[in-house]
């Protein structure tokens, strides 16, 4: 594993490589879920872990410059101490680095409010294969000159290039945060809840989670948290976040009433305080970290049209039946984003041979897509497929030979292999 702590370094490495045929993972946090960031046979790893330092903020534009290594949460801290937020939030905050979240794409919690990375990283500097270092590091909203290549290597897995340094657009820290954390009876509650909620909330919904009753077994069974709302099939997490406390808990509350007397939920409760906010999001945030306690866990992050969401849930469970642990389904509803998550005391073939290509066929079936946010990876790259034309892959496939012909670049990641 390399460590470099510059732009410059991560040339020399990169210039070395390709020179001698050398093949190259490139490494952040290495918190992704389909094998993307660790290497597959004797792969140099490429780690950002030293490369973290801030380069500016703008206080009046929310503009940051940081290298590809600085951790999420870091970052937050930072822009929180100056009255922005990341437009980005994720479980695994405290490990990831932007670059992995650039590099892969991530989409997380907030992106309901701030739109994917696709629209708030404002500029990239990428290390090619060859060592050659791309300057993309604009630090401006618009910029309509030719092509956008910073979108080339966003999503792109380590495939095309070593992300360096980001830019990206801060939002500004929102003075009023509000939970609502809800019990549904059925999921075409949880869909006329969040129709309702969209409605009556506006431009202050900032989440819209949901988990079904399992995942709340599971994470009060292996990490011992508790939920102050019980009973139900499925619980729904809505953030708001805005500029005026009173205006905000105004309109949550009115909706609160409507969702209750109309039967949309039948339990719930409200925070507004720190400490309470934070131990409502780790009933969902967790719910990752209680699966891996629950024995072989097979990942699957689907992307569909919203009303079907919870029936590929209820059909999986149906088609494995007592051969299947626990089939759970939680996700970020607003965004048409499921995790279904299916776990068994042990690996067992026959089992994946039954969920797969099950899964992806029923996902193709309805237009939707096989990897919403975590990306294709090494786990995944076989079934892109499901997802993609031929033609879209072969154009993949061109840009791939063309930015890195040599193939040293995350070899045997994100593109199907023998075609
Ligand atoms: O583990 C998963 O399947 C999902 C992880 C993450 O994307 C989440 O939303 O919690
Ligand atoms: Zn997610």
């Amino acid at each position: 594993m390399l460590k470099p702590q510059t732009t410059a370094e991560v040339s020399q490495i990169l210039r070395y490589c390709y020179e001698r045929n050398l093949a190259v993972n490139p490494q952040g946090g290495n918190t992704g879920l389909v094998g993307g960031s660790v290497p597959v046979f004797d792969e140099i790893i490429l780690s950002t872990a030293l490369m973290n330092r801030i380069i500016s903020f703008d206080k009046v534009s929310g503009i940051l410059v940081c290298q590809a290594g600085c951790i999420l949460e870091k970052l937050n801290e930072y822009v929180e101490e100056q009255g922005f937020v990341m437009p980005l939030d994720l479980g695994a905050k405290g490990s990831c680095h932007v670059g992995g979240n650039v590099a892969t794409n991530a989409g997380g919690l907030r992106l309901l409010r701030y739109g994917s990375l696709r629209g708030t990283v404002l500029g990239l500097e990428v290390v090619l294969a060859d060592g050659s270092a791309l300057d993309c590091l604009a630090s401006l909203r618009k910029d309509n000159t030719g092509y956008d290549l910073k979108q080339l290597f966003i999503g792109s897995e380590g495939t095309l290039g070593v992300i360096t340094a980001v830019s990206i657009l801060c939002p500004q820290k929102p003075k009023a945060v509000n939970l609502a954390f809800l019990g549904c009876q059925s999921f075409a509650k949880v869909l006329e809840t969040f129709t309702t909620c969209r409605a009556m909330l506006g431009e202050i919904l900032s989440a819209y989670e949901f988990m079904d009753e399992k995942c709340m077994e599971l994470v009060e069974r292996h990490l011992k948290l508790s939920s102050p709302v019980t009973g139900s099939p499925f619980y729904v997490l809505i953030e708001t976040s805005g500029s005026n406390s009173t205006h905000d808990e105004e309109k949550l509350n009115n909706f609160l009433e409507q969702a209750m007397s109309s039967g949309l939920a039948t339990d719930g409760t409200v925070a507004t305080d720190d400490k309470k906010i934070k131990a409502l999001w780790s009933l969902r945030e967790r719910i990752t970290e209680a699966l891996t306690h629950d024995g072989h866990v097979y990942k699957y992050d689907i992307s569909l049209p919203v009303g079907k969401l919870y029936d590929l849930v209820t059909d999986t469970r149906a088609r494995l039946g007592p051969r299947a642990k626990n089939v759970v389904g939680y996700g970020h509803l607003g965004d048409g984003n499921l995790h279904l998550n299916i776990t068994a005391e042990s690996y067992s073939h026959s089992l994946l041979e039954a969920i797969e290509p099950f899964v992806y066929e029923w996902t193709a079936r309805c237009n939707g897509s096989i990897s919403a946010e975590h990306g294709l990876g090494f786990k995944k790259k076989q079934f892109i497929g499901y997802s993609k034309a031929k033609e879209a892959v072969l154009l993949m496939q061109r840009f791939k030979a063309m930015l890195d012909p040599k193939g040293i670049l995350n070899p045997y990641k994100m593109l199907p292999s023998g075609s």
